[in-house]
């Protein structure tokens, strides 16, 4: 005869252990510190109920299926709140990766949810009231009753603070209760009818979903599952609100502990109660849609990065390709510029206050938050690059400025016309707009992970350095891709011109770039791989010197451009733009989740 202990080694722990090892890239601290006081709460809040429950003789197990009992309850019982706990929130966090949570804390305020709120609440109070007046011992509705107002009673805190986040991704809750549910069902019924455990008849209502399997068992475990799926959800909140609206410690190295944390998480818990301001996170969703149209294989990379790392990654892309539009998309002289100057003014407030100048060994200190004259810059600026540049300064505190001023130089270069002489100019230039760019990524992902390899010691170095590599090698596999584009729509050349023919620079610029043999331009775009390549064999092995947590997406970041290289030189023809289709993307990112193994 099949044993408790038995069903949880054939029924209950495999599927956790697949389920882990498909969740584990997406696991980060904060979800480890979730998962664990889920598992504490669920114990402690379950224990006394379990008991009053067997108690009253609502449920009985066979004796000689159990290795033993503490109070009424058997060992294995106390296993299954825990193991269903870790199974529904692995679960829920494969469910959850998929979005930025931040964007679920807007409009809380909105009547439209506030009446979810109250009502929801209300309903749920009721049905506890009901619930209790009819959980009379050795009566039919007394199993039913006991489940119903002892899940309700947390359900409906829960429902008081975060219902408005939890209705906003409801798809996601959706998916992460029902499939779970069903799955212990499953068990249940196997546990059932091997008579490991035993619903009382004259307890419950004799209601069988199917065949064996009691309504109230239904109830049970979607009702629980629920639980722990909006309990997720809290502390999700919570966390979106700690990334949102806290402007946490720039202390370096201050990995917080356990209980710090929970005490961040219960202070951004009440916090969120009050009225909060959403312009923050309309600015946030303004960035989101930059990236999404910006950057298809960024996009997807940024799934690889746990939330607080990817909100902020959203607005740095946001503010550079911004920027870099503004620039770009003027046609006039004096309207690059101007808008140059815009930006440079944008910055020199932004850092005003700023004491320490940088210096790869510098520490970010500031004096006090920057002050901005947003009047000017709102009669400057388009709403969509206002948003951006109001998320930017939010970050800002925690970047060094001189990679802004090193991406000024950037778009100062282009304005001017600066050619690209020979394979160093490209690598100046490549400097300027992109190695700025890795090293404020390198700054976000070790101030959001808290964790730097040394205090600026000889290992934060190389990692700074070799991060501004990955930054060449990014930016000229993009030049390297799109030498047409630039040519057709820029009327520039950023290859070599040390490498081209007689007039064949005077086609680029003329944006002529069909004038010139194809394959001349696979030839020139693979030299420029060439470098790349170089670069990246020296900078991947610096990977695992950043946040364990990042490593995934920065390599599937560099694969994917890496992945261009590799098709512009295996296609016959040079294309005008290559890419790689979603599918391939998304191959990418599977294979840097679970079949490299990183460190490297
Ligand atoms: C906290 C901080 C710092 C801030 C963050 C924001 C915030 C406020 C979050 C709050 C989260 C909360 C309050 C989460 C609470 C989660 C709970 C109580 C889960 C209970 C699960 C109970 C569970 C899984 C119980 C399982 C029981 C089982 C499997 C019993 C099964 C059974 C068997 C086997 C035989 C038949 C009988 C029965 C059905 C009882």
């Amino acid at each position: 005869m099949l044993t408790y202990m038995e069903v949880h080694l054939y029924y209950t722990l495999p599927p956790i252990i697949v389920l882990y090892l498909i969740a584990r890239p997406l696991i980060s601290t904060f979800d480890r510190i979730k998962i664990i006081t889920i598992c504490a709460l669920a114990l402690i809040y379950t224990t006394p109920w379990d008991n009053y429950i067997i108690y009253h003789k609502a449920w009985w197990y066979r004796k000689d299926a159990v290795i033993g009992t503490i109070g009424y309850v058997p060992i294995e019982e106390y296993m299954f709140f825990i193991i269903q706990t870790i199974f529904t929130s692995l679960w829920t966090i494969c469910c959850s990766r998929w979005t930025l949570q931040s964007l679920y804390l807007r409009n809380k305020e909105s009547s439209k949810f506030q009446l979810i709120k109250h009502v929801g609440c209300l309903l749920i109070l009721s049905i506890i009231l009901w619930a209790w007046f009819n959980a009379t011992p050795a009566t039919k509705l007394f199993y039913l009753c006991t489940i119903t107002w002892w899940a309700l009673l947390i359900v409906v805190i829960l429902w008081y603070i975060a219902s408005s986040f939890v209705v906003q991704c409801y798809q996601q809750i959706l998916c992460s209760v029902v499939f779970p549910s069903f799955y212990l069902c499953y068990v249940d019924v196997i546990a059932l009818r091997a008579k490991v455990w035993h619903i009382n008849e004259s307890t419950s209502l004799e209601i069988f979903v199917v065949d064996e399997l009691p309504l109230e068992e239904v109830v049970f475990f979607f009702i629980t599952n629920f639980l722990v799926v909006i309990g997720a959800a809290a502390f999700d909140q919570a966390n979106a609100v700690i990334n949102t609206y806290f402007r946490e410690s720039i202390q370096p190295n201050s990995k917080e502990g356990y209980f710090s944390k929970l005490e961040s998480l219960l202070t951004a818990t009440i916090y969120h109660q009050q009225k909060l301001d959403d312009t923050i996170i309309d600015d946030l969703a303004a960035c989101v849609d930059i990236l999404n149209e910006g950057s298809k294989t960024f996009s997807v990379a940024a799934n690889c990065f746990p939330n607080a790392v990817r909100q902020d990654l959203t607005t740095l892309y946001a503010f550079c390709r911004v920027t870099d539009d503004m620039v770009d998309n003027e046609h006039s002289m004096e309207l690059k510029t101007h808008r140059l100057k815009v930006i440079e003014e944008f910055l020199d407030q932004l850092f005003a206050n700023r004491v320490n100048v940088y210096n790869y060994t510098w520490k970010v200190t500031s004096n006090s938050e920057p002050s901005i004259d947003w009047n000017y810059f709102r009669k400057q600026l388009t709403d969509k690059q206002l948003r951006s540049f109001r998320g930017i300064a939010r970050i800002s505190f925690y970047l060094p400025q001189e990679p802004f001023y090193e991406l000024v130089k950037g778009y100062k270069w282009d304005i001017d016309g600066r050619m690209t002489h020979s394979e160093n100019d490209l690598i100046e230039y490549s400097k300027y707009v992109a190695s700025s760019v890795a090293t404020l990524c390198t700054f976000l992902f070790c101030h959001k992970c808290r964790e730097w390899p040394d205090q600026m010691g000889p290992k934060s170095i190389s990692m700074l350095e070799n991060a501004r590599k990955m930054g060449l090698v990014l930016q000229i596999c993009n030049i390297s891709r799109d030498i047409i584009t630039d040519s057709e729509t820029l009327g520039r050349c950023y290859i070599p011109n040390n490498y081209l023919k007689n007039g064949e620079l005077k086609h680029l610029m003329e944006k002529r770039p069909n004038n010139i043999p194809n394959m001349e331009l696979k030839k020139y775009s693979e030299r420029m791989l060439d470098i790349a390549d170089g670069l990246a064999s020296e900078a991947m092995h610096a990977i695992n010197l950043l946040p364990a947590e990042c490593q995934r997406g920065v390599l599937s970041a560099l694969e994917a451009y890496q992945g261009i290289g590799k098709l512009i030189r295996s296609n016959a023809k040079y294309e005008r733009r290559t890419t790689l289709t979603k599918m391939e993307k998304i191959v990418i990112v599977f294979k840097c989740m679970y079949v490299i193994n990183v460190p490297l």
